[in-house]
Formats: structure tokens, C-alpha cells, sequence
């Protein structure tokens, strides 16, 4: 072939090779993606996903009362256990797991490798952009996704390669075990009782509704009045409550305050939320105190929902900007350490636990002096579930509390009762009442129960408030009681 031949061929050769390209990128901008643009967040904003309600607060925290230190300034991250006096820093003993410095999913602790990574490096492929606005914290790490092969596109079409084209994610690539455990995203606890509230009012509302029918039904004869005393126990507010609210609603009507229904509404409500002593201090006493954290046990029969409620609560602490130590003292029940170990896992917690059938009181100590040695704020003890009626099971939970009062106070005691065993519940609230004194209820299950009025009586009965109720299953369903809004669920 001449020269010439040969420059023809080179030509069209490189003509080809442009047009490929050319076609590529042109491709690329083309292609329709079916997913949602990726809406960047801004630094600082956390995705909300309460369904817009909004209430007055979320789960409050203080300290608790022997605590003489002035407050300890706001809770915002705490990068280093060397943030609070360490006695010795001694290495973590093998009974717990690797300390997992609580990035609590915050988005002050999100580095610049988040957003800003989208415009900063072009190259930074697909996958990254994405990724992204889901769980920013976390997304540190996913520059290590880049495929190197990958045609670089230019810097203005990344923003639309929005799919995660299958071409992007190329086989060969090694994606490196995540270093870092994934931590969930933790619901906002603002408002969460107004967004449970659904599954409250479903379960609850029939009382209210049967309620107000009744009241709002003009005069009233004894047979009504007897109708509206046995809602009221069949709904579980028990005789003294449910003679207290009668008493009240028909010296109201004996003098003419309720005229219409609105009245009558207006009149339940007040009732309801007097019965339920809205002046009861509810805050979790959970905050450090100057060389101790705050310490907390969970007490209750098992099955109640204490592992449950515990991982519940470490959720909302860490959310809370808090560094939190679970304590798995429940050594009754062969899964329920990996149970604790899970939920802290999930959030970032550390987690002491022991060997299967081990002494509670022993790990309890452990996980509380473990607390005080690496600084964290809070120490929440999962006890072991035991039957009321074993009575030398139950000395073994005062055993527990006197235990682990030798390295630090004891600042709640927090009795899980499952809503849904009814009186039941107040029979076990007794019994754990004798042994250690109880500060506050956890009133799981409400959700599945029409029994709610059961919130009144545990009160009655203990004198302690309900300080959080149990409203499903989810990770995230733990929220404040609140006495108004379990009225107002209550009357629908
Ligand atoms: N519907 C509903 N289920 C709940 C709630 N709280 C806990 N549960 C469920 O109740 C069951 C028992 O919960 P656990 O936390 O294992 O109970 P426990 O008291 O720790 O039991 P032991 O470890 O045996 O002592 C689990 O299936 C939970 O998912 C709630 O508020 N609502």
C-alpha cells in the first residue's frame, strides 16, 4: 500500500475513534434516569423522616439528683474518651469489644467528604455522588468505590449520572470491607409520640370515642354513668382512677359546665390529663455526673421488652450527641447479650458482656467501671429478666443494684412493663418495687393494646412517672409519654 493508503486508513481510523467518544459522552447526558435526582443536603441537615408532625419535644435528659458538678456544657460530639478525667487508661478488657468511639451519626462529625465531594472531585464516579445524600456520616469511605477505569466524564455531566449504571460498577473492582461498622441513621426524637400517635389512637381511641358518647349525650342517668365507669376499667385505669375521674366529671356536670359536646371534650381532656399527673418530672436522669457517667438499669420480667427498650433508648442517647456503654447483665437468656451487642453495633455504642449463665452483678460492675475508666456519659444495664415469683432471683437484681453502687450512683431504674398483660403488669410492678426502688416506667407494647389505662394505674400504684412508652417494634419506636398527647390519641 502507499503512503498515502496508510495516512487514508490513520485518518479514518481517528475519525472513528472521536466519533466513539464523542457518541459516549453524548450517550451518557442523553440517558433518562429513573431515579430521583440526588438532592445534596446541606452540611448540618439531617433527613427527616417524621412524616412532618411536630411536637413539643423529644425524650429530655437531665442529671441525675446526687449530682453536685455545675452542667456540663452542651452535648456535642465527643471525638476522645480523654474529653472526661480517665482514672487509668488502662486497655479495653476482652470481656468488651473494641471501643467504637460513637461517631454518633451527627452531621457536625460528617467531614467535607461528603457534599462538597460531588463538585470537588469530578472523579469521583457515580456511586459517590449517590450515595451521598443517604447517610452523609457514613459516607466518608466512598471515594474507595471509584472505579479507576472508569471513562472520566466530564466534570459538568457527573451530576447527571444519577442510575448507578451497571457499567460503572465494575466487577473487577475491590471494594474494601468497610473499617467502620455502619451506623444507622436515628430518627429525630422531636415529635416522635405525634408521629407514634396513629398507632396509638388505633388502639386506644375506642375508649375515648365511647367516652364522649356517652358524655356528650345530654343528661346523664345512672345507667350511663355506671357505662362510662366500666369503660373506664375495661380500658384498664383500675377503680380508684376510674372512681376519681367519675366523681369529677359529675360534679362538673352537676353544674352546668358541659353544655355541648365541645364541653364535654374539653372536660374529659382536663380530667384525663390531671389523672395523669402531668407535673411528674419525666426527664431520663441520664447525663454524667463529674468523674461518673450517668448509670441506668433496666429492670422487668422477661419478655417484656427491656433488651428492647434499652437498645431503643441507646439510640436516642447517641442521637442525643452522647457517648453510651450497654451492659448485658442479662445472662438468664442465652440470646440476649447478642441482642444488646447488635443494637449497640447498629448506633455505635460499646458493649460489655460476660460469659452465658455469668454472675449479672459481675458484668453489671464490669460495664460500669469500664464506663468510668473510658468516660462515657451514660451506662445503661440490661438486667436479666427473671420471674417474680423466684424469689432468689429477685435478690439477685438488689444484689446487682448494690453492686454496681460501689463504683457509682445509680440514677434510674427504669421498670419495663409490657401494656398488654394488664393487671399483670401491676403485680410484677410490686414485686420489683420491693427489691429496688423504682424511678420510672417503661410501658412497652401500646401499641398492641386497647388496655392504655393501664398508664394511669402503674403510676397510682408506684408513684413514679411513665417516663417512655413503647410503640412498636421499629428501632425508632420508643417515645416520651407525654400526658396530653396520650389523651388527645386517646379521645381520637
Ligand atoms: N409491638 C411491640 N413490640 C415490642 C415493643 N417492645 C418490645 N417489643 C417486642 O417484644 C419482644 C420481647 O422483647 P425483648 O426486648 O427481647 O424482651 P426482654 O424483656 O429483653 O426479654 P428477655 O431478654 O427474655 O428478658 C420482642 O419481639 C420485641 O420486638 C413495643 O413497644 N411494641
Amino acid at each position: 500500500m502507499t503512503t498515502g493508503a496508510w495516512i487514508a486508513i490513520a485518518a479514518v481510523l481517528a475519525v472513528l475513534v472521536v466519533a466513539l467518544v464523542v457518541g459516549g459522552v453524548l450517550y451518557r447526558r442523553r440517558r433518562v434516569s429513573l431515579l430521583p435526582p440526588p438532592s445534596t443536603p446541606e452540611l448540618g441537615e439531617t433527613k427527616d423522616r417524621s412524616g412532618g408532625y411536630k411536637t413539643a419535644g423529644g425524650i429530655s435528659f437531665s442529671r441525675g439528683a446526687t449530682a453536685t458538678a455545675p452542667p456540663k456544657p452542651a452535648p456535642a460530639p465527643k471525638p476522645t474518651p480523654e474529653a472526661k478525667p480517665a482514672p487509668e487508661a488502662k486497655p479495653a478488657p476482652e470481656a468488651a469489644p473494641t471501643v467504637v468511639p460513637v461517631a454518633a451519626p451527627r452531621p457536625e462529625v460528617v467531614p467535607e467528604a461528603t457534599a462538597p465531594a460531588v463538585e470537588a472531585a469530578p472523579e469521583a464516579s457515580a456511586p459517590a455522588v449517590e450515595a451521598a445524600p443517604e447517610a452523609p456520616a457514613l459516607e466518608a469511605p466512598a471515594p474507595e468505590t471509584v472505579e479507576p477505569e472508569a471513562p472520566a466524564p466530564a466534570p459538568e455531566a457527573a451530576p447527571e449520572v444519577v442510575a448507578p449504571a451497571p457499567e460503572v460498577v465494575a466487577p473487577e473492582v475491590e471494594v474494601e470491607a468497610p473499617t467502620a461498622p455502619v451506623l444507622e441513621e436515628i430518627e429525630p426524637t422531636a415529635g416522635r409520640l405525634d408521629r407514634l400517635r396513629g398507632r396509638l389512637s388505633r388502639s386506644q381511641s375506642a375508649v375515648g370515642k365511647s367516652l364522649l358518647g356517652l358524655l356528650g349525650g345530654g343528661d346523664l342517668d345512672e345507667d350511663s354513668w355506671e357505662e362510662i365507669e366500666d369503660t373506664l376499667l375495661i380500658a384498664d385505669l383500675g377503680s380508684a382512677t376510674t372512681e376519681q375521674i367519675v366523681t369529677r366529671l359529675r360534679a362538673e356536670l352537676a353544674a352546668g359546665s358541659v353544655k355541648t359536646e365541645a364541653d364535654a371534650r374539653a372536660l374529659l381532656r382536663t380530667v384525663l390529663i390531671e389523672a395523669l399527673h402531668p407535673e411528674f418530672d419525666r426527664s431520663i436522669k441520664a447525663l454524667p455526673h463529674d468523674a461518673t457517667p450517668g448509670v441506668l438499669l433496666v429492670v422487668g420480667v422477661n419478655g417484656t421488652g427491656k433488651t428492647t427498650s434499652t437498645g431503643k433508648l441507646a439510640r436516642v442517647l447517641v442521637a442525643d450527641g452522647r457517648r453510651v456503654l450497654l451492659g448485658a447483665a442479662d445472662t438468664f437468656r442465652a440470646a440476649a447479650a447478642d441482642q444488646l451487642q447488635t443494637w449497640a453495633e447498629r448506633v455505635g455504642a460499646e458493649v460489655v458482656r460476660g460469659p452465658e449463665g455469668g454472675d449479672p452483678a459481675a458484668i453489671a460492675f464490669d460495664a460500669v467501671t469500664k464506663g468510668i475508666e473510658t468516660g462515657v456519659d451514660v451506662v445503661i444495664v440490661d438486667t436479666a429478666g427473671r420471674l417474680h415469683t423466684k424469689t432468689g432471683l429477685m435478690d439477685e437484681l438488689g444484689k446487682v443494684k448494690r453492686v454496681v453502687e460501689k463504683r457509682a450512683v445509680v440514677d434510674e431504674v427504669l421498670l419495663v412493663l409490657d401494656a398488654t398483660v394488664g393487671q399483670n403488669g401491676l403485680v410484677q410492678a410490686r414485686v420489683f418495687a420491693e427489691v429496688v426502688d423504682i424511678t420510672g416506667v417503661v410501658l412497652t407494647k401500646l401499641d398492641g393494646t386497647a388496655k392504655g389505662g393501664i398508664v394511669f394505674q402503674v403510676q397510682r400504684e408506684l408513684g413514679v412517672p411513665v417516663k417512655l412508652v413503647g410503640l412498636g417494634e421499629g428501632a425508632d419506636d420508643l417515645a416520651p409519654f407525654e400526658p396530653a398527647a396520650f389523651v388527645d390519641a386517646l379521645l381520637g
